[in-house]
């Protein structure tokens, strides 16, 4: 049997769900990161999130079925600010929601620490007002060995896959 997929090792759905809420609950509260989520939020936000992450670590294509895929979810960030004073905290956040939701599993925890930083840096990187927007880019995908490449190789840590 292989090995399960991190989406698997985490504790599927429900623990999606829980790292979710916890993040959430982590970023209201953190005075760095409250700014942005003053604005009405949409109620499934949590939802949204857990779907996201889900796919990302080897779940189902729940998010990209009915969100529009890692295109849309970057088109929520894009353009909102020259400066970022964002992605400090909510590495920090997710960290701690890691820690306070998943299994006591290194690697697992490793590879998710790898994995939060890539993304906040690839988001972060659409936050000027005069980026250019992202595309279609296809979902990242991550697994023990860090995130696939398009040519289906492994790469480790790296916002790559810009679109024109
Ligand atoms: C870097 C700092 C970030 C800030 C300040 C931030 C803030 C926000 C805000 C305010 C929303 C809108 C919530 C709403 O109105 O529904 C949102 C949505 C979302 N964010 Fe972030 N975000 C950040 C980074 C990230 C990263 C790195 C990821 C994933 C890797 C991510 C994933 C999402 C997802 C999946 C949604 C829901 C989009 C949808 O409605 O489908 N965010 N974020």
């Amino acid at each position: 049997m292989g090995r399960p997929t991190l989406y698997e090792a985490a504790g599927g759905a429900p623990a999606m769900s829980a790292l979710a809420a916890d993040f959430h609950q982590r970023c209201l509260a953190h005075p760095g990161l409250s700014h942005p989520f003053e604005r009405d939020i949409d109620p499934a936000h949590v939802a949204h999130l857990a779907a996201y992450w889900g796919e990302v670590f080897g779940g189902p294509d729940d998010y990209s079925r009915t969100r529009g895929g890692h295109g849309a979810m970057i088109r929520v960030h894009a353009n909102q600010c020259d400066e970022d004073p964002f992605a400090g905290a909510f590495v920090e956040c997710f960290d701690a929601a890691v820690a306070a939701t998943l299994p006591d599993d290194p690697e697992l925890r490793a590879v998710l620490g790898d994995y939060i930083r890539a993304a906040t840096a690839e988001v972060v990187s659409y936050m000027p007002l005069a980026a250019a927007g992202p595309g279609e880019p296809p979902m990242p995908r991550w697994s023990w060995a860090g995130r696939h490449g398009l040519d289906a190789s492994v790469s480790t840590g790296e916002p790559d896959t810009r679109t024109p």
